[in-house]
């Protein structure tokens, strides 16, 4: 029993201990499973961490660059909103008060908008808050009082300082302060109305409006209209009223007056009436803008919601300067034409063949006053003392001229005398390629060379030749008639204008007796050619040869006078004495009293203005129009490249001319030809360059030689007696093909007869002191050796052909530099020697063989280093 139960017991035991067993085994097992998932979980929870915080980096980096582009749009919008602000109103109209100051607006163009204060838009820098006025809109402002009445203020001053003072007309409604509100405009005399004023106010805009309409053809354009339309000038100023009513205005106010009101709201935009109002209420309409002013912000029609941060008033003073300013410009009358004003509304639209036409100004009623030239009055002369506006009434009258005429019709030769440079503004220079395609010629810095004057009128005495053999061979009397006959062919009007003429004829010398005789020929035969003079001088008084010759000033009928000019008009005509500054006397009729036209004569000198104006003619110039002729009396010309043997290597199967060409230097003339010296085979064919400029003595002996060795094949020999000269002799026998050189050390002139011309070159040959060099000058030409030497004198080139009482037989040629006129006596063949002041970088040139008096030359630069 007991057994039994112990063997009971020791199983029980066993199965406790068995299932205690496997409960343990199950609980380590569960233990595990459950350390599994917590870390599985712990995983899951570190992975979304980071997921978290790189979805975080990665919305952050995308939301950073969203506003990174947000506001480089926004500020890039902003800019380009400022740009289009700036532009949208420029000057008067946007300035900040501090820097402000009344503008001119830009002739054709509309009014623009006006700055009343700023705009913020998402953090960018304030934009200007701009509305629109006149042409535009009527403005209604509502709000408090002191700050409407101060926008007011700065939007009248804005828009008044941006238009001309003419054109524009200020009534004030002011029942409340008797128009203190805008006392501060009172100098421009505006018209004040006061309590009661209103309803014929209203009438008189009404009626004014309703005039307005008829002259624009009765139909009132809409807003859109006047937008595209052309801009032009207004038929009438345009009226702004600004009606600041006071409580009684609206209480008592007719319906009649409202009806009145309603219409002016209606159509006042379109013909030039606008109403800017305070304290009544006005329906709606396309054209009316409203502001609604709170404290010092503000918001409008056409800005939407956008709150504007308001400027502050206009100062005081500023307004007063203005007003006082336009008020005494106002009583001067209107603001004289500007060049802008006279240019056509159509570039070359203009026919010559009866004449030319053109304003040079306006009268003081504003209207444009135009001078004609052709048939009648032919020739024009202008007078005025030195700064009474000569140059810039030439630059308008030209300018004026030039935009209506095309190249077909008119042909420009201008000539300055004066010490400047007027002309060069119309030909090709380092900062404009262009020129002024009507232009053939322009003369500048001329006045030490009245030989080019000359050569100018004779240039066109062969034109007045010409254009009178095509009119017989035509059987045309005048112009108009040879153009008709011969449609094919180039008869433009041309006009000659010589400013300072009297340098051309002061003086009793040859020139001045050639000018005047050609200038009488073309004042007397040009009219009916087509050939037309201005002459211009600040002393016409002055001129003897002018009125020695009533013939001659009698063909300038069309005078022009400047202030102050004598002489231009006749002598009972008084009316140059007393015009204003800037102001000149036209006159058709030779001067006589009666015949006065007083213009205003707009500024033309701005080189700006007018570069603009002339590369537009440039620009449309015909194929084929060649860049005009500059003469520059300051400039050196450079020995041309195709006178140089560089340019034509001389071969020795090329013929040698029976007289080669010597160049010396550039002719003063229209064709800027180079002056030659034949040298053939006869006696007397040397050239003797004399004076003490050792430059322009090589310059003229270089190329001389260098442009003999460009025709063809030759012999050199250069002989360099003098240290200064060397470095020019030494250039010169490096250029030319064949030379033999000679120096101190080495004179030679016993030098034998070659199968090719000879040319001697020889710089200092006074210094040889050798007796073979008188018979290689006598023997040497008719063997087609020729000496081309420089003398430092004549008394020393007398002494190398044998001293005193020798001839000067040998010398068929000579170039004088700095020799005076009576030094060059024995060379010359008329006793006395030449009428001859030397000058810088001119030079006098006689050829026996040619020349009955010398010519003078412009000696070429040959190396620009001179050396
Ligand atoms: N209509 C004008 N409006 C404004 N300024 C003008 C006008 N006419 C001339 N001027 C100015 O007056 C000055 C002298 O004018 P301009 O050079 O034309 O005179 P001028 O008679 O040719 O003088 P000068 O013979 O001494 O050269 C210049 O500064 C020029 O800009």
């Amino acid at each position: 029993m007991v057994s039994n139960r112990n063997a009971l017991v020791a199983v029980v035991r066993q199965e406790l201990a068995e299932a205690r067993g496997s409960a343990r085994a199950l609980l380590a097992a569960a233990e595990s499973a459950r350390g599994e998932a917590q870390n599985r979980r712990r995983l899951v929870r570190d992975a979304y961490a980071t997921c978290l915080s790189q979805l975080t980096a990665a919305r952050e980096a995308a939301r950073n660059d969203v506003q990174r582009r947000f506001q480089s749009e926004a500020t890039r919008l902003a800019g380009h909103l400022r740009g289009l602000a700036t532009s949208s109103a420029t000057g008067a109209a946007g300035a900040p008060w501090r820097l402000w100051s009344p503008s001119e607006p830009d002739p054709g163009t509309r009014p623009g908008l006006l700055r009343i204060g700023s705009i913020t838009f998402e953090e960018t820098a304030a934009l200007p808050a701009l509305i629109p006025l006149l042409d535009a809109v009527h403005l209604h402002v509502s709000g408090p009082s002191p700050q409407v009445d101060d926008l007011i203020t700065g939007v009248l001053l804005r828009a008044l300082g941006s238009i001309r003072a003419a054109d524009v007309h200020l009534t004030v409604y002011d029942p409340e302060n008797l128009g203190g509100t805008l006392a501060p405009f009172a100098p421009l005399n505006p018209t004040f109305v006061g309590p009661g004023g209103l309803g014929s106010l209203l009438d008189d805009l009404a009626d004014h409006i309703c005039r307005v309409n008829e002259s624009l053809g009765g139909q009132y354009p809409s807003i859109a209209e006047l937008a595209a339309a052309r801009p032009g000038p207004r038929p009438e100023p345009w009226k702004l009223v600004v009606l600041l009513a006071d409580r009684a205005t609206s209480v008592e106010m007719t319906t009649a007056q409202r009806a009145q009101l309603d219409r002016i709201v209606r159509t006042g935009v379109a013909c030039g009436v606008h109403l800017v109002v305070r304290g009544l209420a006005l329906e709606d309409d396309p054209t009316v803008e409203r502001i609604v002013v709170r404290d010092q912000t503000a918001t409008c029609d056409s800005l939407g919601t956008l709150e504007i941060k308001l400027d502050p008033p206009p100062p005081p003073e500023r307004i007063a300067a203005f007003c006082r300013t336009t008020a005494e410009r106002l009583q001067a009358g209107p603001d004289p034409a500007r060049l802008a004003d006279l240019e056509p509304a159509e570039y070359w639209s203009e026919s010559s063949i009866h004449g030319l036409v053109a304003p040079i100004g306006d009268s003081t009623d504003g209207s444009l006053v135009e001078v004609p030239l052709g048939d009648d009055p032919p020739h024009a002369l202008i007078g005025g003392p030195s700064g009474s506006g000569k140059t810039n009434l030439i630059y308008t009258w030209l300018g004026s001229l030039a935009t209506r005429y095309g190249p077909e019709e008119l042909a420009l030769y201008l000539l300055d005398f004066k010490e400047g440079v007027s002309f060069a503004r119309y030909v090709p220079g380092p900062r404009d390629p262009g020129w002024l395609p009507q232009v053939r010629l322009a003369g500048i810095n001329v006045n030490g060379d009245r030989e080019f004057g000359l050569a100018m009128l004779r240039h066109l005495g062969e034109e007045l030749r010409l254009r009178a053999q095509a009119a017989k061979r035509y059987d045309a009397g005048k112009l108009a008639e040879l153009r008709a006959e011969d449609p094919g062919g180039h008869w433009p009007r041309i006009v000659a204008v010589i400013d300072e003429f009297q340098v051309l004829l002061d003086g009793r010398d040859a020139v001045a007796d050639e000018a005047v005789t050609l200038l009488e020929d073309l004042a007397r035969r040009g009219r009916s050619q087509g050939i037309h003079l201005i002459l211009a001088s600040q002393d016409v008084a002055g001129i003897q040869a002018l009125w020695g010759r009533a013939g001659l000033i009698a063909q300038f009928t069309l005078r022009i006078a400047l202030p102050k000019a004598r002489r231009i008009l006749a002598d009972d005509n008084l009316a140059a004495a007393v015009i204003p500054r800037f102001h000149a006397v036209v006159n058709t009729e030779s001067g006589m009293s009666g015949a006065n036209r007083i213009v205003r004569l707009p500024d033309a000198g701005d080189r700006n203005v007018w570069r603009g104006v002339q590369r537009r003619l440039w620009r449309d110039r015909p194929a084929g129009c060649e860049p005009p002729r500059l003469f520059d009396g300051d400039a050196v010309p450079r020995l041309p490249e195709s006178l140089r043997p560089s340019g034509r290597l001389p071969s020795t199967v090329d013929e040698v001319g029976s007289s080669p060409g010597a160049v010396l230097g550039e002719r003063i003339d229209v064709a800027a030809q180079p002056a030659r010296l034949r040298l053939g085979r006869m006696p007397g064919r040397n050239l003797a360059v004399l004076g003490t400029r050792t430059g322009e003595a090589c310059d003229v002996l270089s190329a001389a030689a260098l442009s003999l060795a460009a025709q063809g094949p030759a012999h050199f020999s250069v002989l360099c007696l003098d240290a200064a000269a060397g470095p020019a002799a030494a250039r010169l026998f490096a250029e030319l093909p064949s030379a033999d050189w000679y120096d101190a050390g080495d004179v030679r002139f016993d030098l034998g007869p070659r199968d090719v011309p000879h040319y001697v070159i020889g710089f200092a040959l006074d210094a040889a002191r050798d007796p073979g060099l008188k018979k290689l000058l006598s023997d040497g030409p008719e063997q087609r050796t020729h000496v081309l030497g420089w003398w430092r004198s004549v008394p020393r080139l007398r002494d190398d052909l044998g001293g005193i009482g020798a001839r000067f037989d040998t010398i068929g040629a000579w170039v004088a530099l700095d020799v005076q006129g009576a030094d060059l006596a024995p060379l010359h063949p008329r006793p006395g020697g030449p009428v001859w002041y030397p000058r810088p970088r001119r030079a006098l040139f006689f050829d026996r063989s040619v020349h009955r008096t010398p010519e003078i030359i412009i000696p070429y630069e040959v190396n620009s280093d001179h050396t």
